[in-house]
């Protein structure tokens, strides 16, 4: 057993561990890292970069059949699956060697592989074969895909994210379940590659949208381009050798069951909290083993114990896991010098499309007798029309006594980009009537932008 004393340990070579990291490196604290897995963040190897990489096939698959209706005969469009998935590996390879060449950065005497539990309040084991002592330690564990009991029955037919860009063929046919993020970037793009798709939700779900009005209209949308249920009535999951049947009910009562080659479990994910032997310590744990912190420091309790990414109850995108790792990495190494980082106005993009959109506070959060709500529908916005992508619905709220810009829910074209402009201005505290002095170029879906908050100035007035 090797003994060793530090500063700082980061644990978890992820996006937040390697912006711990670098932050606690950069205060001049004597940092180790140690990763339990393959180095590379779960970003590269099965998150972001190669979920967009499908998306960008599929978009390409979707113009070309779109292209029809502009005049433009491309023929019968083909979908080589092979081809597809080789540019979805062979990128997502290069991007997480660009991850893994920080890594190889970093002294080897600063990396310790393997999985890092607390043994005392301020020593870390690692897999046995090492002893950590630390001044302060960041959790920066990331989470990890869920497949219940109940789809473990199904063997390998039952595949998550971390299967699905190791395919080396598009499967004939694959059943989704969970109509969240996950679900509905994958599931859309398939089927646009020729995958027979249908998707199986729980409780009226679709992505994270909380707004009523907007997941009607997405569901709309969705449900005219592929069998979708989000709330759906599920029999029967049972393995016929390579494939599975799913009996489930249709909205419209009839009991059916259809055969998929794969199914794909996107149910959420679980934060990796439950092995780090925090009863070692005294970290309050909350909700699903998570250890209370305040999200302005990252510190649990007054411990010099830090969190970031996806294992605290922040939402768990890429943005905020950098943020997250930034603030556990400078106050870790000041500890107990800790002072509050900076965080930004909350901003969520599903790449679906159109894509989802949720900005500043959530429809859910907000008190309704409180805000006005502006709205457009981008049925007959001019650009939108012009480009054949004239569907969807943008709401935004506005504190109806300030007049302040508090937050938006949307599924609509250019959706990442008007979700960049909404945040900026949440993050500013914007009222409508200063969003409206803002220049507007003509013609661009940003007009519809602002007639949901000229919407929202004549409700303000009433
Ligand atoms: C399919 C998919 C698509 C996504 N798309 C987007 C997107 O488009 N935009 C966006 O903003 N976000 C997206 N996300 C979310 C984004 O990937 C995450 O927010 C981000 O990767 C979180 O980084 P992290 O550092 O917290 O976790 P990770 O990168 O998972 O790092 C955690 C690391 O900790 C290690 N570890 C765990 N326990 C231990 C232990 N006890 N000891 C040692 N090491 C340990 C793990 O092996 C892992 O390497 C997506 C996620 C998925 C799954
Ligand atoms: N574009 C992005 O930023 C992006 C992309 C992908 C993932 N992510 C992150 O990854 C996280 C995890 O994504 P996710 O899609 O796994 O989780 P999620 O929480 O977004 O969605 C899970 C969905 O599954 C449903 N569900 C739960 N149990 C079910 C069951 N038995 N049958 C059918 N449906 C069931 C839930 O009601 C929910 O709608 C997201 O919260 C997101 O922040 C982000």
């Amino acid at each position: 057993m090797k003994r060793r004393k530090a500063d700082v340990v980061v644990v978890g070579a992820g996006t937040a561990g390697m912006s711990a990291f670098r932050a606690a490196r950069e205060e001049g604290a004597n940092v180790i890292l140690v990763e339990s897995g393959p180095y590379g963040t779960t970003c590269a190897r099965v998150g972001c970069m190669p979920s967009k990489l499908l998306i960008a096939a599929a978009d390409a698959a979707d113009a070309a059949h779109r292209a029809d209706a502009f005049g433009v005969r491309t023929g019968k469009v083909k979908v080589d699956g092979v081809a597809v998935m080789n540019r979805v590996r062979k990128e997502r390879d290069r991007f997480v060697s660009l991850a893994v060449e920080e890594v190889d950065k970093i002294p080897a005497s600063r990396k310790v592989h393997g999985h890092a539990r607390f043994v005392s309040h301020d020593t870390l084991s690692i897999d046995g074969h090492t002893e950590i002592q630390a001044r302060a330690v960041v959790l920066a564990t990331g989470s990890s895909s869920i497949i219940p009991d109940d789809f473990k029955a199904l063997g390998d037919r039952a595949v998550t994210n971390d299967d699905v860009f190791d395919w080396t063929d598009l499967p004939g046919s694959v059943a989704v379940f969970g109509t969240g993020v996950i679900g509905l970037e994958l599931g859309q793009a398939l089927h646009r590659l020729g995958v027979r798709v249908r998707m199986f939700g729980e409780g009226g779900k679709i992505g994270p949208l909380t707004d009523d009005a907007v997941i009607t209209e997405a569901c709309s949308i969705f449900g005219q381009a592929f069998a979708l249920d989000t709330d759906a009535k599920v029999l029967e999951k049972t393995r016929k050798g390579d494939s599975v049947d799913i009996t489930f009910k249709k909205p419209n009562g009839r009991k059916t069951t259809e055969n998929f080659d794969f199914v794909l479990v996107a149910i959420g994910r679980s934060q990796n909290v439950k092995q780090l032997g925090l009863e070692m310590t005294s970290a309050r744990l909350g909700d699903k083993g998570i250890p209370s912190y305040n999200r302005r420091t990252m510190q649990v309790g007054k411990l010099p114990i830090f969190v970031a990414g996806d294992n605290d109850s922040d939402p768990p995108v890429l943005h905020e896991a950098i943020d997250e790792g930034r603030i556990a990495g400078v106050n870790a190494a000041r500890f107990p010098a800790v002072k509050p980082g900076l965080r930004r106005a909350p901003l969520a993009i599903v790449f679906s499309d159109p894509a989802l959109l949720m900005v500043g506070e959530r429809f859910s959060d907000v008190d309704e007798k409180a805000v006005v709500i502006g709205e457009i529908s981008f049925k007959d916005q001019g650009r939108s029309r012009v480009m054949l992508k004239n569907e969807g619905l943008l709401r935004v709220y506005a504190d109806r006594k300030t007049g302040r810009f508090l937050g938006a829910e949307g599924v609509c074209p250019a959706a990442e980009h008007v979700a960049h402009l909404l945040s900026w201005a949440v993050q500013q505290k914007l009222t409508v009537a200063t969003i409206l002095q803002m220049p507007v170029y003509h013609p661009v879906i940003e007009e519809g932008v602002r007639d949901a908050f000229r919407d929202a100035e004549e409700k303000l007035k009433g």
